[in-house]
């Protein structure tokens, strides 16, 4: 069964910008792939739409067979915890410690006990081996906030693994880290997505990156899917073409209801590799 299905997904924000113009995709199981465009493209509106932090305006995300836009409140916490997400700016709880942030990875599996910080033996166990796994063995009890960057990154890593997820969603995981220490997070999180066949769909705006690690890319530019093939089919033509298309048109989102037609944008149109 296809893990995500994506048909037609819209979203009009309430000020009448249109981050979605209407996207279409599937991802399959154990797939990693790299969403790549220029800065307000929607890239960070389409992954958060995808577990609801974002409610579409239409369209349909089917996730393991589930429709999520319609999912009663029980269900979508189902969903959730088996869509694990990374943030740009790592979302720990920075004042209390690594080891706990890792188990609040575990809370969608709980009722009352995890808002009790009870967590189970078997969990803290499972929970100390992801940190031990991701590198940071010896840092489980610091608070998050005497990390680096790099280091409270792979907790957030942790964290999502934490929730023994299908999908890993990170939206620009590397953004706020150097060149070293954005290496690291994207081996361990390629590494960990591929030995526990996780997919993944990871907002990137380092294109090598996204070549590098990526078994699929898709460009988005404006609110629609402009690119979906390999890393080899992104050439540096297309590159160019998906990111200088920005350069006199801007990236502030579509008017509402406006459409792209990717050919009126001079994008080449490749069956099966691009525009889909
Ligand atoms: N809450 C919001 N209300 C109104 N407009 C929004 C909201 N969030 C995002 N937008 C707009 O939607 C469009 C897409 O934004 P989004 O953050 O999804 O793009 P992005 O590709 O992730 O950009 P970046 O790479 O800079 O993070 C932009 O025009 C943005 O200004």
């Amino acid at each position: 069964m296809t893990l995500l299905q994506v048909e037609n997904l819209k979203k009009v924000y309430a000020d009448g910008t249109a981050a979605l113009g209407g996207i279409d995709f599937k991802v399959e199981a154990g797939e990693f792939i790299a969403v790549i465009g220029p800065s307000g493209a929607g890239k960070s509106t389409l992954l958060r739409c995808l577990n609801q932090m974002v409610g579409p305006t239409s369209g349909k995300v089917i996730f393991q067979g589930a429709d999520t836009i319609n999912a009663g409140n029980r269900k979508l916490r189902q969903i959730r915890r088996e869509m694990g997400m990374i943030f740009q700016g790592f979302n720990l709880v920075e004042r209390v410690s690594v080891l706990t942030n890792v188990l609040h990875g575990r809370l969608g599996y709980m009722s009352w006990r995890g808002a009790l910080g009870l967590y189970s033996k078997s969990d803290i166990q499972e929970a100390t081996r992801l940190l031990e796994r991701v590198g940071l063995g010896e840092q489980i009890h610091k608070r998050a906030d005497e990390l680096s960057g790099g280091q409270q990154q792979r907790v957030g890593i942790a964290r999502a693994l934490a929730q023994k997820p299908k999908l890993i969603l990170a939206d620009e995981p590397i953004a706020s880290l150097d060149p070293a220490a954005s290496e690291v997070v994207m081996n361990s999180l390629y590494t960990f997505c591929k030995e526990d066949g996780i997919a993944c769909l990871c907002n990137l705006h380092q294109v090598d990156m996204a070549k590098k690690y990526a078994t699929r890319i898709i460009g988005i530019y404006k609110g629609t899917k402009v690119f979906d093939g390999t890393p080899e089919q992104l050439t540096d033509e297309m590159i160019e073409l998906i990111y200088n298309q920005n350069k006199g048109g801007g990236a502030d989102g579509l008017s509402a209801g406006e459409g792209v037609n990717d050919s009126s944008r001079g994008l080449p149109v490749q069956k099966e590799t691009v525009l889909a």
